[in-house]
């Protein structure tokens, strides 16, 4: 039987300038699930995708990643099995749409060889997908944000990955657009792993939630187990409240003040 989780991690301890920023985390990410981090500022959502990316090395600890260890994966193999869409993407102003959504198949390309039929049409649906087929030949530098997100998403599609990371994929995102992009991701054929600071949209979308604090997992699992005032109360050092969702089946939260209410 296939393995029902993508990732197994264990004992992850990641340190950067001999300073401990993630500690002895032991987690494992369904497969074929939208997957939240979420957590404070500084917390380490960024630097656990970073590891799951395969792009920080443990300093501690393994991370079990299909059936083998990440660090064993060549970066050609990786860049075939996981999309990474970060939060400070490199991408080059002067170059259009198209020309950084075409980067997605390099890693399936060798040098100077050229787009093949099929390589336009994977190019084509993932533009099609977010909805940027009319912007496909407008310069990255004259997009809105949200587009701009958008287009990121669309090279990580191309890239055909069997997981998208996503590092914060709502920053800079009005309401409506925010809702629209989470839609878009939750409905990838594909395991999904996203830091979200919006801890309602994460309870929304995702089908499981890693909380994390100061390096730390203090809880993970499904959202209705997890989602509790407890939990999240710890989380933020604050006090909240979950209560079922007024109109949707599902849990929101909000903060309380010293006297309990909201
Ligand atoms: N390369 C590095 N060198 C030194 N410190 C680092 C490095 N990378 C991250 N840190 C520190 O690790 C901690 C966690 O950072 P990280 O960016 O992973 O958190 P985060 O949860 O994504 O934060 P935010 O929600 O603010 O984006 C922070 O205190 C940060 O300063």
């Amino acid at each position: 039987m296939a393995d029902s989780n993508l990732y197994s991690i264990k004992q992850l301890s990641w340190h950067a300038s001999s300073k401990a920023i993630l500690h002895n985390i032991d987690l494992t990410i369904p497969s074929a699930a939208m997957t939240g981090i979420i957590g404070p500022n500084g917390a380490g959502k960024t630097s656990l995708i970073r590891c799951l990316n395969g792009f920080y090395q443990p300093s501690a600890g393994t991370i079990n990643f299909n059936g083998g260890e990440l660090a064993q994966w060549t970066s050609q193999q990786l860049a075939q099995q996981i999309a990474l869409v970060s939060q400070q993407p490199s991408v080059d102003d002067g170059w259009t749409v198209l020309q950084l959504v075409a980067t997605g198949l390099l890693p399936y390309k060798r040098w100077f060889e050229g787009d093949s039929l099929g390589d336009v049409k994977v190019i084509d649906d993932a533009l099609q997908q977010v909805g940027l087929v009319n912007q496909r030949d407008q310069l990255l530098q004259t997009l809105s944000g949200g587009e701009l997100q958008r287009a990121l998403l669309a090279k990580a599609l191309v890239q055909q990955p069997h997981c998208m990371l996503l590092d914060e994929p709502t920053n800079h995102l009005d309401a409506r657009y925010q809702h629209q992009l989470m839609k878009l991701i939750r409905a990838l054929p594909m395991t999904v792993v996203a830091s979200i600071h919006d801890i309602n949209l994460a309870a929304q979308y995702c089908d499981y939630l890693i909380l994390l604090k100061q390096g730390q997992v203090i809880a993970q699992g499904a959202v209705a187990d997890v989602f509790t005032a407890d939990n999240l109360s710890l989380l933020f050092s604050v006090p909240v409240r979950v209560d079922p969702h007024p109109y949707r089946n599902g849990l929101w939260m909000n903060f309380i003040d010293e006297e309990g209410t909201p």
